[in-house]
């Protein structure tokens, strides 16, 4: 019997090559064939199942994800899965886990901060992770300001070791993840003091837990922080805390490729600069905005299936009611974000180019493109970040009131998503540190020093002073070189603008405490214009398939116009466009939305999601919400009785009160 498909219909309208959209979407063939076959292969095996997370308690949750942790090692062991095949199995086993940071942080961060004889040492029992590691950056008292942790390293020459010591209640180690319960090992960070004099914030590797019995080694206090919001979400995950009682580690066990402390006990500062300290936030930062898009579009294909599926009002002559997707308001709430997920996957390949360039260049001792890649990583994570926890939110809206219910996979998504805007950065602390990065371009402005890479606009920043938008008529606005011209103007003239209001302030500092609100902004502008000017680099390519570079270009323009109608005041008051053409962007952004209608299911098959990934009845790739409702309604515990346990002491004496009551 063929199996039955509400979307039929909806999926024969689409004007494009599915499969070669697919391609697209995983950024090769051999991406998507890869791709395509773990995500079969987790969703096929029991052991990964994930439609009873949320109703587990937190140590059967722990439980489940140490057990499913085991049995994706072994699977990666098995198949001999490649790095890159084995981050895939993560990505769709979907489970936060202290493998998350063993592999995303511990490793890198000696990776990246080690000296080959570390790396020697370490890195082979890490990666058959015959100890685990964790990243312990953050503590009670200090997250975003890292210069202000109180952990001290103190070394003693007459030892050769360091003594590490938690001197305060706030220097207590709070929240890295995996150390609750599971780290062998941490990378900490903590100031380094040597001869008496405090050297800054240094990583320093220290085994926590024994081998053979797994409990803290002396002088360490260890254990889990606690329930964190929502059911099943991070709560797999064991945020922890840490306290040292002078516990002492080798010399050789402080991370010395920055900095290194000699057998006397002096202090010598390499010439790799001392930021690399904070080179493991980079990676991760990188990898934050991939996975940005991954969440988005996970939210996008749940609210875009369900709002074809779901209809309301209009029913003429006894005909069906009006699919909710076709109500105008509901398609520019959510066509922009189905926009943003493509122009969040593309800013995120290239962003993973600038990171491996980087990372390249600094193996060679070229650090010229280091702040550059801090200001593109802190700022791109901080915005797409922000937007996928907002966009998850209004895709739950975009499904009324079975969007509320768990099945329907948004309250969880938003629970694990939400704090990606504050891990691995706060979004504001970020976007001030892109701030400072574009104060500093435009003060060398006019220096002789051009800038290049994402801020080479500013080097044309004369033209972009006073030049004029030329939209006469809505379809104006689908000229490339318009966009982009639009954005950079305004991007470049806020920069300006308050690089001179900054420059009334006698204190810069207290400047640009004073105006941080609004720097807040100039960073915003500058990280969309990137994502804008990515998205119209990646057009540049040779895109095969009928129809499939259309409808990029058509969300390309979807993605900016809706950005030039949500910050219309910066455009205008910027000069940079009138009121008038505002209103032409706008209405050519109602047609753009006509022309993403008949494709908008097809859009979302491209993510090429399973049902079990996707984890939600609303955006079943079927359609067949209303039946799998019901059927899963009667799955719920409450419903394992028809009385419920309770009703006899609770429940019954309230009922029969008015017996009493009718006699006083
Ligand atoms: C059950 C399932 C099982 C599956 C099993 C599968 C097995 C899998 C196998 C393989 C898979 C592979 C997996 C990969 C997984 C990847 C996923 C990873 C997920 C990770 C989850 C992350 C959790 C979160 C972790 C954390 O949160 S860690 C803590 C993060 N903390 C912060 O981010 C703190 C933020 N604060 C700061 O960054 C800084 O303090 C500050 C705000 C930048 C200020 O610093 P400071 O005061 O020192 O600086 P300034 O004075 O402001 O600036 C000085 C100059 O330095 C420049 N700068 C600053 N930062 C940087 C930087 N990072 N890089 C370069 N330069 C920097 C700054 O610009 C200044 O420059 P100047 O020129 O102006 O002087
Ligand atoms: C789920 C989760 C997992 C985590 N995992 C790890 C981990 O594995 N390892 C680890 O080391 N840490 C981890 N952390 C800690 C995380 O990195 C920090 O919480 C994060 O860096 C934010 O720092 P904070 O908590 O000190 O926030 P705060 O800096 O205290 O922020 C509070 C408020 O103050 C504002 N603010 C702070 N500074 C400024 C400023 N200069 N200007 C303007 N506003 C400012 C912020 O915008 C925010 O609104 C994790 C956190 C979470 C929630």
């Amino acid at each position: 019997m063929e199996a039955l498909d509400y979307h039929a219909e909806e999926r024969r309208k689409a004007e494009f090559n599915l499969d070669e959209m697919k391609i697209v979407w995983a950024g090769s063939r051999r991406n998507y064939e890869l791709s395509d076959r773990v995500a079969r292969l987790v969703a096929s095996d029991p052991v990964f199942r994930k439609d009873n997370r949320t109703m587990l308690t937190r140590k059967d949750l722990f439980k489940d994800t140490l057990r499913k942790a085991a049995h994706a090692w072994k699977r990666i062991i098995d198949l001999r899965l490649s790095e890159e095949e084995a981050n895939m199995l993560r990505s769709y086993v979907d489970q936060p886990a202290f493998t998350d940071l063993h592999w995303g942080m511990f490793i890198p961060a000696i990776k990246g901060q080690g000296t080959s004889e570390q790396h020697e040492k370490w890195l082979p029992m890490a990666y058959k992770m015959q100890i685990i590691g964790c990243y312990a950056q953050t503590e009670l008292g200090h997250g975003s300001n890292v210069q202000g942790l109180e952990t001290t390293a103190t070394f003693d020459p007459q030892t050769d070791e360091f003594d590490l010591h938690s001197p305060t209640l706030t220097s207590s180690k709070w929240w890295p993840g995996g150390l609750g319960k599971v780290s062998t090992h941490a990378v900490v960070y903590a100031r380094l003091i040597t001869g008496g004099q405090d050297h800054g914030v240094h990583g320093f590797i220290v085994q926590l837990r024994g081998l053979d019995d797994h409990l803290p080694l002396p002088g360490i206090t260890v254990g889990d922080i606690g329930m964190k919001f929502g059911s099943g979400a991070y709560n797999s995950m064991d945020n922890g805390l840490l306290r040292f009682d002078h516990v002492r580690i080798p010399r050789n066990q402080m991370l010395m490729r920055v900095s290194q402390v000699t057998r006397e006990g002096k202090f010598v500062q390499s010439d790799v600069p001392r930021q690399l300290v904070y080179g493991t936030m980079v990676y991760v930062r990188q990898t934050i905005v991939s996975d940005a898009s991954c969440a988005l579009a996970r939210a996008v294909c749940i609210a875009t299936r369900y709002s074809a599926v779901r209809r309301q009002f209009g029913s003429q002559n006894g005909g069906p009611e009006i699919q909710v997707i076709d109500y105008k308001t509901q398609q520019s709430r959510l066509f922009p974000l189905l926009a943003s997920a493509y122009a969040f996957r593309f800013v995120g390949e290239w962003l993973k180019w600038l990171y491996t360039d980087v990372t390249q260049r600094l193996q060679a001792n070229d650090f010229s493109t280091l702040p550059e890649a801090h200001a593109c990583t802190a700022g791109l994570k901080s915005m797409t970040t922000s937007v996928t926890a907002d966009a998850i939110e209004e895709c739950r809206k975009l499904c009324g009131g079975h969007g509320y219910l768990s099945n329907s996979g948004l309250p969880e998504l938003f629970a694990v998503y939400i704090p990606t805007c504050t891990y691995e950065g706060d979004n504001v602390v970020l976007l001030l540190q892109v701030a400072r990065f574009l104060m500093k371009t435009v003060s060398q402005l006019g220096s002789g020093k051009k800038p290049v890479g994402t801020t080479a606009y500013m080097g044309r920043a004369e033209h972009l002073m006073q030049c004029r938008c030329e939209v006469e008529m809505a379809q104006d606005w689908l000229k490339p070189s318009t966009i982009l011209e639009a954005f950079e103007a305004r991007a470049v003239r806020m920069s300006i603008a308050c690089a001179k209001s900054l420059g009334k302030f006698s204190n810069p500092e207290d400047g640009f405490a004073e105006l941080s609100p609004d720097l807040v902004e100039v960073a915003i502008a500058h990280c969309q214009l990137i994502v804008v000017s990515k998205f119209l680099e990646k057009l540049q390519q040779d895109i095969p398939g009928k129809g499939v570079k259309r409808q990029l270009e058509i969300l390309c323009n979807v993605y900016a116009l809706h950005l030039l109608h949500k910050h219309l005041g910066d455009f205008v008051a910027t000069g940079c466009i009138t009121p008038n053409q505002g209103a032409l962007a706008n209405e050519q952004l109602r047609l753009l939305y006509a022309q993403v209608r008949p494709n908008a299911i097809a859009l979302v098959d491209a993510f090429n999601y399973t049902d079990h990934y996707l984890g939600s009845i609303l955006g079943c790739y079927d359609g067949n919400v209303y039946q799998k409702l019901y059927q899963e309604a009667w799955k719920d515990p409450l419903n394992d009785t028809v009385v419920p346990d309770g009703y006899l002491e609770y429940l019954r004496p309230i009922l029969k009160q008015h017996i009493r009551t009718a006699r006083l």
